[in-house]
Protein backbone atom coordinates (compact mmCIF):
# COMPACT_ATOMS: atom_id res chain seq x y z
CA UNK A 1 0.00 0.00 0.00
CA UNK A 2 1.32 3.61 -0.76
CA UNK A 3 2.02 5.76 2.11
CA UNK A 4 -0.12 8.42 2.93
CA UNK A 5 0.74 12.25 1.37
CA UNK A 6 1.67 14.74 3.68
CA UNK A 7 1.95 18.24 2.75
CA UNK A 8 3.80 21.15 5.43
CA UNK A 9 3.92 24.35 3.95
CA UNK A 10 6.46 27.05 5.65
CA UNK A 11 6.75 30.89 5.54
CA UNK A 12 8.32 33.39 5.31
CA UNK A 13 7.78 34.87 8.62
CA UNK A 14 8.46 31.20 9.82
CA UNK A 15 11.73 30.73 8.48
CA UNK A 16 13.45 34.28 8.43
CA UNK A 17 14.31 36.75 11.07
CA UNK A 18 13.26 40.31 11.62
CA UNK A 19 16.29 41.42 9.06
CA UNK A 20 14.78 39.02 6.68
CA UNK A 21 17.85 36.16 6.86
CA UNK A 22 16.85 32.55 6.57
CA UNK A 23 17.33 31.12 10.04
CA UNK A 24 19.52 28.27 10.25
CA UNK A 25 18.36 26.77 13.44
CA UNK A 26 15.14 26.54 12.11
CA UNK A 27 15.45 24.85 9.00
CA UNK A 28 17.99 22.60 11.17
CA UNK A 29 14.89 21.75 13.48
CA UNK A 30 12.64 21.48 10.02
CA UNK A 31 15.18 18.62 9.04
CA UNK A 32 15.44 16.90 11.96
CA UNK A 33 10.92 16.52 12.49
CA UNK A 34 10.70 16.12 9.01
CA UNK A 35 13.57 12.97 8.84
CA UNK A 36 12.04 11.82 11.45
CA UNK A 37 8.61 11.18 9.96
CA UNK A 38 10.06 10.63 6.74
CA UNK A 39 9.82 6.88 6.54
CA UNK A 40 6.28 7.15 6.86
CA UNK A 41 4.55 9.33 4.68
CA UNK A 42 5.10 10.84 0.70
CA UNK A 43 6.28 14.22 1.80
CA UNK A 44 6.04 17.34 0.33
CA UNK A 45 7.31 20.43 1.91
CA UNK A 46 5.89 24.02 0.20
CA UNK A 47 8.52 26.50 1.73
CA UNK A 48 8.33 30.89 1.14
CA UNK A 49 11.49 32.80 1.92
CA UNK A 50 12.96 33.13 -1.64
CA UNK A 51 12.18 36.88 -1.08
CA UNK A 52 13.19 37.57 1.84
CA UNK A 53 16.44 35.67 1.71
CA UNK A 54 17.76 37.16 -1.95
CA UNK A 55 16.43 41.07 -1.05
CA UNK A 56 20.04 42.23 0.12
CA UNK A 57 21.58 41.11 -3.06
CA UNK A 58 19.00 43.80 -4.18
CA UNK A 59 20.44 47.78 -4.23
CA UNK A 60 17.73 50.25 -3.03
CA UNK A 61 15.33 47.52 -2.66
CA UNK A 62 11.61 49.22 -1.82
CA UNK A 63 9.43 45.84 -3.24
CA UNK A 64 9.00 46.74 -6.55
CA UNK A 65 7.69 44.09 -8.49
CA UNK A 66 10.89 43.28 -10.63
CA UNK A 67 13.00 43.75 -7.45
CA UNK A 68 10.50 40.98 -5.74
CA UNK A 69 11.07 39.01 -8.73
CA UNK A 70 15.23 39.04 -8.62
CA UNK A 71 15.03 39.12 -5.21
CA UNK A 72 13.52 35.56 -5.40
CA UNK A 73 15.79 34.25 -8.61
CA UNK A 74 18.70 34.66 -5.79
CA UNK A 75 16.82 33.54 -2.98
CA UNK A 76 15.42 30.34 -4.09
CA UNK A 77 18.99 29.26 -4.72
CA UNK A 78 19.87 30.03 -0.92
CA UNK A 79 16.80 28.58 0.53
CA UNK A 80 17.14 25.21 -1.38
CA UNK A 81 21.03 25.02 -0.62
CA UNK A 82 19.82 26.00 3.27
CA UNK A 83 17.42 22.78 2.87
CA UNK A 84 19.52 20.25 1.15
CA UNK A 85 22.70 20.96 4.16
CA UNK A 86 20.24 20.75 6.87
CA UNK A 87 18.79 17.09 5.63
CA UNK A 88 22.19 16.12 4.20
CA UNK A 89 23.00 14.51 7.83
CA UNK A 90 20.55 12.82 7.50
CA UNK A 91 20.74 10.90 4.45
CA UNK A 92 17.55 12.91 2.75
CA UNK A 93 17.92 14.90 -0.91
CA UNK A 94 16.10 17.69 -1.53
CA UNK A 95 14.69 18.73 -4.88
CA UNK A 96 13.10 21.74 -6.02
CA UNK A 97 9.51 22.26 -7.37
CA UNK A 98 8.89 25.32 -8.64
CA UNK A 99 4.93 26.30 -9.36
CA UNK A 100 3.04 28.38 -11.78
CA UNK A 101 -1.12 28.18 -11.68
CA UNK A 102 -0.79 26.93 -15.03
CA UNK A 103 0.56 23.90 -13.84
CA UNK A 104 -2.58 23.39 -11.68
CA UNK A 105 -5.39 24.83 -13.95
CA UNK A 106 -4.26 22.22 -17.04
CA UNK A 107 -4.93 18.62 -15.87
CA UNK A 108 -2.65 17.30 -18.07
CA UNK A 109 0.11 19.08 -16.13
CA UNK A 110 -1.06 18.78 -13.14
CA UNK A 111 -0.99 15.05 -13.35
CA UNK A 112 2.59 15.02 -14.78
CA UNK A 113 3.32 17.26 -11.61
CA UNK A 114 2.50 14.59 -9.75
CA UNK A 115 3.78 11.58 -11.77
CA UNK A 116 7.25 13.60 -11.42
CA UNK A 117 6.91 13.81 -7.49
CA UNK A 118 6.00 10.19 -7.37
CA UNK A 119 9.44 9.31 -9.29
CA UNK A 120 11.33 11.79 -6.26
CA UNK A 121 9.03 10.04 -3.68
CA UNK A 122 10.36 6.49 -5.01
CA UNK A 123 13.66 7.76 -4.58
CA UNK A 124 13.09 8.92 -0.80
CA UNK A 125 13.44 12.81 -2.33
CA UNK A 126 11.26 15.47 -0.69
CA UNK A 127 10.00 17.69 -3.27
CA UNK A 128 10.23 21.69 -1.83
CA UNK A 129 7.52 23.36 -3.67
CA UNK A 130 7.42 27.40 -3.94
CA UNK A 131 5.85 29.27 -6.83
CA UNK A 132 7.71 30.73 -9.28
CA UNK A 133 8.15 34.52 -8.76
CA UNK A 134 10.84 35.04 -11.57
CA UNK A 135 8.10 34.58 -13.85
CA UNK A 136 5.28 34.62 -12.32
CA UNK A 137 2.76 37.25 -13.49
CA UNK A 138 -0.12 39.30 -11.71
CA UNK A 139 -3.22 37.48 -13.58
CA UNK A 140 -1.39 34.55 -13.05
CA UNK A 141 0.05 34.62 -9.58
CA UNK A 142 -1.12 31.96 -6.78
CA UNK A 143 -2.44 34.52 -4.03
CA UNK A 144 0.05 33.09 -2.10
CA UNK A 145 1.98 29.69 -1.03
CA UNK A 146 -0.72 28.90 1.40
CA UNK A 147 -2.98 28.17 -1.67
CA UNK A 148 -0.23 26.58 -3.43
CA UNK A 149 -0.07 24.27 -0.77
CA UNK A 150 -4.11 23.71 -0.69
CA UNK A 151 -4.07 22.83 -4.57
CA UNK A 152 -1.67 20.06 -3.86
CA UNK A 153 -2.79 18.56 -0.85
CA UNK A 154 -6.30 18.59 -2.11
CA UNK A 155 -4.87 17.84 -5.51
CA UNK A 156 -3.14 14.69 -4.62
CA UNK A 157 -5.27 14.00 -2.37
CA UNK A 158 -3.13 14.14 0.80
CA UNK A 159 -4.33 12.82 4.44
CA UNK A 160 -2.79 15.81 6.21
CA UNK A 161 -1.76 19.17 5.74
CA UNK A 162 0.33 21.29 7.99
CA UNK A 163 0.40 25.04 8.14
CA UNK A 164 3.62 26.53 10.26
CA UNK A 165 2.94 29.95 11.39
CA UNK A 166 5.22 32.49 13.62
CA UNK A 167 2.49 32.77 16.55
CA UNK A 168 1.46 28.84 18.78
CA UNK A 169 -1.84 28.48 16.09
CA UNK A 170 -5.23 30.01 15.75
CA UNK A 171 -5.86 32.69 19.07
CA UNK A 172 -9.04 33.87 20.27
CA UNK A 173 -9.75 37.73 21.25
CA UNK A 174 -7.99 36.74 24.57
CA UNK A 175 -4.68 35.38 22.83
CA UNK A 176 -5.28 31.93 23.91
CA UNK A 177 -4.51 29.25 21.42
CA UNK A 178 -7.87 27.38 19.65
CA UNK A 179 -7.28 24.21 19.70
CA UNK A 180 -10.06 22.71 17.52
CA UNK A 181 -11.68 24.78 14.38
CA UNK A 182 -14.80 24.01 12.83
CA UNK A 183 -14.05 25.62 9.53
CA UNK A 184 -17.52 25.56 8.08
CA UNK A 185 -18.34 28.36 10.21
CA UNK A 186 -19.00 31.12 8.14
CA UNK A 187 -17.84 33.66 10.75
CA UNK A 188 -14.40 31.82 10.60
CA UNK A 189 -12.88 35.10 8.89
CA UNK A 190 -13.61 37.19 11.71
CA UNK A 191 -11.07 35.18 13.78
CA UNK A 192 -8.04 36.83 11.71
CA UNK A 193 -7.22 40.10 12.73
CA UNK A 194 -5.82 42.72 10.17
CA UNK A 195 -2.36 42.68 11.51
CA UNK A 196 0.36 40.11 10.20
CA UNK A 197 3.87 40.04 9.93
CA UNK A 198 5.90 41.96 8.08
CA UNK A 199 7.50 39.61 6.53
CA UNK A 200 4.75 37.21 4.81
CA UNK A 201 2.28 37.88 2.05
CA UNK A 202 -0.86 35.59 3.31
CA UNK A 203 -0.71 35.82 7.33
CA UNK A 204 -3.92 33.89 9.28
CA UNK A 205 -6.82 35.21 7.13
CA UNK A 206 -4.80 32.98 3.94
CA UNK A 207 -4.41 30.36 6.59
CA UNK A 208 -7.85 29.90 7.54
CA UNK A 209 -9.07 30.77 3.79
CA UNK A 210 -7.67 27.76 2.60
CA UNK A 211 -7.41 25.55 5.37
CA UNK A 212 -11.28 25.79 4.80
CA UNK A 213 -11.12 25.09 1.20
CA UNK A 214 -8.98 21.65 2.00
CA UNK A 215 -11.20 20.65 5.23
CA UNK A 216 -14.83 21.23 2.60
CA UNK A 217 -12.45 19.03 0.09
CA UNK A 218 -12.04 16.44 2.82
CA UNK A 219 -8.24 17.20 3.69
CA UNK A 220 -8.00 17.56 7.39
CA UNK A 221 -5.44 21.00 8.25
CA UNK A 222 -3.36 21.68 11.25
CA UNK A 223 -1.99 25.48 11.77
CA UNK A 224 0.79 25.09 14.57
CA UNK A 225 3.72 27.24 15.55
CA UNK A 226 6.78 26.80 14.22
CA UNK A 227 8.23 28.10 17.72
CA UNK A 228 6.65 24.94 19.38
CA UNK A 229 8.72 22.72 20.80
CA UNK A 230 8.85 19.17 17.98
CA UNK A 231 5.86 21.58 16.53
CA UNK A 232 6.03 19.37 13.43
CA UNK A 233 6.05 16.08 15.56
CA UNK A 234 3.23 16.99 18.10
CA UNK A 235 0.89 18.52 14.97
CA UNK A 236 1.00 15.11 13.62
CA UNK A 237 -0.50 13.43 16.24
CA UNK A 238 -2.90 16.69 17.03
CA UNK A 239 -0.92 17.73 19.82
CA UNK A 240 -0.35 21.37 19.00
CA UNK A 241 -1.43 24.15 17.29
CA UNK A 242 -5.27 24.59 16.58
CA UNK A 243 -6.42 21.49 14.62
CA UNK A 244 -9.16 21.63 11.96
CA UNK A 245 -11.24 18.42 10.90
CA UNK A 246 -11.87 17.60 6.92
CA UNK A 247 -15.20 17.19 5.92
CA UNK A 248 -16.81 14.30 4.50
CA UNK A 249 -16.19 14.62 0.82
CA UNK A 250 -17.78 12.36 -2.02
CA UNK A 251 -16.24 14.74 -4.76
CA UNK A 252 -14.19 12.15 -7.02
CA UNK A 253 -10.08 13.12 -7.58
CA UNK A 254 -11.05 15.51 -11.00
CA UNK A 255 -13.48 17.51 -9.58
CA UNK A 256 -11.43 18.11 -6.14
CA UNK A 257 -9.07 19.62 -8.96
CA UNK A 258 -11.70 21.53 -10.63
CA UNK A 259 -13.09 22.58 -7.33
CA UNK A 260 -9.95 24.04 -6.36
CA UNK A 261 -6.77 24.52 -8.47
CA UNK A 262 -8.30 25.50 -12.05
CA UNK A 263 -8.34 28.59 -13.10
CA UNK A 264 -11.71 30.79 -13.21
CA UNK A 265 -12.22 32.32 -16.60
CA UNK A 266 -15.94 33.82 -15.91
CA UNK A 267 -18.69 33.65 -14.04
CA UNK A 268 -22.44 33.19 -14.27
CA UNK A 269 -25.37 34.13 -12.07
CA UNK A 270 -28.01 32.08 -11.36
CA UNK A 271 -32.11 32.34 -10.19
CA UNK A 272 -33.43 30.47 -7.57
CA UNK A 273 -34.99 27.83 -9.53
CA UNK A 274 -31.50 26.98 -10.85
CA UNK A 275 -30.13 27.29 -7.30
CA UNK A 276 -32.25 24.23 -6.46
CA UNK A 277 -31.45 22.08 -9.52
CA UNK A 278 -28.03 22.32 -8.73
CA UNK A 279 -28.69 21.91 -4.66
CA UNK A 280 -30.31 18.48 -6.32
CA UNK A 281 -27.05 17.52 -8.35
CA UNK A 282 -28.70 18.68 -11.54
CA UNK A 283 -27.05 20.20 -14.43
CA UNK A 284 -27.02 23.77 -15.32
CA UNK A 285 -29.43 24.83 -17.88
CA UNK A 286 -29.51 28.41 -19.50
CA UNK A 287 -33.26 29.14 -18.74
CA UNK A 288 -31.76 29.51 -15.14
CA UNK A 289 -29.33 32.06 -15.45
CA UNK A 290 -29.29 35.35 -15.28
CA UNK A 291 -26.68 36.86 -16.10
CA UNK A 292 -22.46 36.34 -17.54
CA UNK A 293 -19.78 37.74 -16.67
CA UNK A 294 -15.92 37.18 -18.46
CA UNK A 295 -15.20 35.76 -21.71
CA UNK A 296 -14.63 31.51 -21.38
CA UNK A 297 -14.89 29.56 -24.47
CA UNK A 298 -15.97 25.47 -24.32
CA UNK A 299 -14.42 23.67 -21.63
CA UNK A 300 -13.09 26.43 -19.04
CA UNK A 301 -13.82 26.59 -15.52
CA UNK A 302 -16.54 28.86 -14.59
CA UNK A 303 -18.06 29.63 -10.96
CA UNK A 304 -21.86 29.68 -10.48
CA UNK A 305 -22.77 32.57 -7.79
CA UNK A 306 -26.10 33.44 -6.29
CA UNK A 307 -28.24 36.16 -6.03
CA UNK A 308 -26.27 37.46 -3.35
CA UNK A 309 -22.97 36.74 -5.27
CA UNK A 310 -21.75 34.16 -3.07
CA UNK A 311 -19.83 31.15 -4.84
CA UNK A 312 -22.37 28.06 -4.97
CA UNK A 313 -20.30 25.60 -7.57
CA UNK A 314 -17.40 25.85 -9.59
CA UNK A 315 -17.87 23.89 -13.44
CA UNK A 316 -16.62 23.04 -16.55
CA UNK A 317 -18.76 25.09 -19.11
CA UNK A 318 -20.09 23.03 -22.39
CA UNK A 319 -21.13 26.52 -23.76
CA UNK A 320 -19.03 29.76 -24.60
CA UNK A 321 -19.79 32.75 -22.72
CA UNK A 322 -20.67 34.55 -26.37
CA UNK A 323 -23.36 31.69 -27.29
CA UNK A 324 -24.79 31.85 -23.42
CA UNK A 325 -25.66 35.57 -23.70
CA UNK A 326 -27.18 34.86 -26.81
CA UNK A 327 -29.13 32.18 -25.39
CA UNK A 328 -29.79 33.12 -22.16
CA UNK A 329 -33.40 32.01 -22.07
CA UNK A 330 -33.50 28.93 -24.24
CA UNK A 331 -34.98 26.17 -22.50
CA UNK A 332 -33.09 23.00 -22.70
CA UNK A 333 -29.76 24.43 -23.46
CA UNK A 334 -26.95 22.88 -20.99
CA UNK A 335 -24.26 25.58 -19.99
CA UNK A 336 -22.56 22.23 -17.36
CA UNK A 337 -23.37 18.87 -17.05
CA UNK A 338 -23.73 17.76 -13.63
CA UNK A 339 -20.62 15.45 -13.51
CA UNK A 340 -18.42 18.80 -14.34
CA UNK A 341 -19.68 20.64 -11.69
CA UNK A 342 -18.85 20.99 -7.74
CA UNK A 343 -20.70 22.71 -5.23
CA UNK A 344 -18.87 24.61 -2.97
N1 LIG B 1 -6.61 35.07 15.32
C1 LIG B 1 -5.29 35.05 15.03
N2 LIG B 1 -4.52 34.09 15.59
C2 LIG B 1 -3.20 34.03 15.32
N3 LIG B 1 -2.55 34.91 14.52
C3 LIG B 1 -3.26 35.90 13.95
C4 LIG B 1 -4.67 36.01 14.18
N4 LIG B 1 -5.10 37.05 13.46
C5 LIG B 1 -4.03 37.58 12.82
N5 LIG B 1 -2.91 36.91 13.11
C6 LIG B 1 -1.56 37.22 12.57
O1 LIG B 1 -1.29 36.29 11.51
C7 LIG B 1 0.11 36.11 11.38
C8 LIG B 1 0.42 34.63 11.11
O2 LIG B 1 0.92 34.43 9.88
P1 LIG B 1 2.49 34.32 9.59
O3 LIG B 1 3.00 33.07 10.18
O4 LIG B 1 3.13 35.59 9.97
O5 LIG B 1 2.38 34.29 8.02
P2 LIG B 1 3.09 33.60 6.81
O6 LIG B 1 3.02 32.12 7.02
O7 LIG B 1 2.18 34.06 5.70
O8 LIG B 1 4.47 34.11 6.66
C9 LIG B 1 0.74 36.60 12.67
O9 LIG B 1 1.52 37.74 12.42
C10 LIG B 1 -0.44 36.98 13.55
O10 LIG B 1 -0.20 38.15 14.28
N1 LIG C 1 7.10 32.86 -3.06
C1 LIG C 1 7.47 33.85 -2.06
C2 LIG C 1 6.61 33.79 -0.83
C3 LIG C 1 5.19 34.13 -0.99
C4 LIG C 1 4.33 33.78 0.21
O1 LIG C 1 3.29 33.18 0.07
O2 LIG C 1 4.80 34.11 1.44
P1 LIG C 1 4.17 33.63 2.86
O3 LIG C 1 2.88 34.37 3.05
O4 LIG C 1 5.20 33.99 3.84
O5 LIG C 1 3.98 32.15 2.77
C5 LIG C 1 8.90 33.60 -1.57
O6 LIG C 1 9.44 32.49 -1.69
O7 LIG C 1 9.46 34.55 -1.02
Amino acid sequence: MKKPILVIKFGTASITNKEGDLTDHVIADIARQVAEVHSYYRIVLVSSGAVAAGRSYISNYKQRLSERKAAAAIGNTLLLNKYSDYFRPYGISIAQSLCERNHFSNRKQFLQLKKTYEKLWDNGIIPIANENDVVSNLELKFSDNDELATLIAVGFNASLLLFSTSVPGVLDENNAIIRELDTSDKKLLGLARKEKSDAGLGGMTSKLTYTRLANQMGIKAVIFGINTQDGILKALKDEAGTVCNARFCSVSAKNRWLASGSLIKGKVKVDLGAEKALAKRFSLLAVGVQSVVGDFEVGEVIEIIDHDDTTIAVAITKISSKSLKENLNTQNLEVAHANDLVLV
